[in-house]
């Protein structure tokens, strides 16, 4: 049995009253990068707050445990150096150079006021080539273009080096040369060690993964393989069957019916 790097255990979390993950456990595999689909509102990105720690606590039941430890028991420095996140729609770093905005990255790995260290700005130039945002590195970030802005944002990510990376919908707007980037920057992780855990709307891509976790109002349906027959039929069923799970050149591609049939 593969390790568990980290686990949703019978989550339930709530926005003011309305429920809206209902008893959700789902163990994501060590090493392994699991995708997460579903419909609009099925509380995909509301999981991944969970699992990162960041929905308010007396809205939620149940637990995540991070490498056996009940998240919340982690020391904080300790925790941001082990988990690392890309967000939706971030906006809060957008006065800060691509640079610096990769460098906070390292914040975990550095002392209280200290300066960054020669590894710090290795790193960050490391992943801003990696993610092809190096040019670009003295612009602000307001001043890029969605896909310019989310290559930094992930540059900032990988700059944590944790072994755990939850990525909220990573390919937005990024264009298909990126978005293959992007796969190789995961199959790279993954390869040593990295525990990868994606939310996707592109079903192509999310079929890459290793393993899919699917959801649909608030509950999770099906956890398995992405090359398992019933991991397809699954994410036929819960988008009623207007895709269809088909192999090309050895991948599975997720296409649109447009005929009913
Ligand atoms: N702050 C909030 N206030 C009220 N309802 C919320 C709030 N945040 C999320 N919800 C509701 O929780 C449900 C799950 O939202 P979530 O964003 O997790 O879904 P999702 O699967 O990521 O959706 P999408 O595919 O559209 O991004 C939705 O019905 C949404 O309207």
């Amino acid at each position: 049995m593969p390790q568990t790097a980290i686990a949703a255990e019978q989550v339930s979390a709530r926005v003011h009253r309305k429920p809206i993950l209902h008893g959700v456990t789902a163990r994501f595999a060590t090493g392994r990068w699991t995708s997460i689909v579903g419909p609009n509102g099925a509380g995909k990105s509301s999981l991944l707050k969970v699992l990162c720690g960041l929905w308010p606590a007396h809205a939620l039941q149940g637990g995540v445990q991070l490498q056996g430890q009940p998240l919340q028991r982690w020391p904080r420095r300790e925790r941001a150096r082990a988990l690392a996140w890309l967000g939706q729609n971030e906006t809060a770093t957008d006065e800060l150079t691509s640079y610096d905005v990769a460098m906070l990255g390292r914040l975990p790995h550095q002392a209280w006021l200290a300066s960054p260290s020669d590894e710090d700005h290795a790193v960050v130039r490391r992943c801003l080539q990696a993610t092809q945002a190096w040019d670009w590195r003295h612009r602000p970030l307001a001043e890029l273009s969605g896909g310019e802005r989310q290559r930094v944002l992930l540059a900032r990510a990988l700059a944590v080096q944790a072994k755990v990376l939850l990525m909220d919908e990573p390919l937005a707007n990024l264009d298909p040369p990126h978005q293959a980037d992007w796969m190789l920057i995961v199959r790279a992780l993954v390869a040593r060690g990295t525990t990868v855990v994606s939310v996707l709307h592109e079903l192509s891509v999310a079929l890459q993964a290793d393993d899919m976790l699917i959801l649909q109002a608030g509950r999770a349906v099906h956890h398995g393989a992405c090359a398992d027959p019933a991991t397809h039929a699954a994410l036929e069923a819960v988008f009623e069957h207007r895709i269809q799970v088909r192999q090309l050149d050895g991948q599975w591609l997720a296409l649109p019916r447009t005929m009913r049939n």
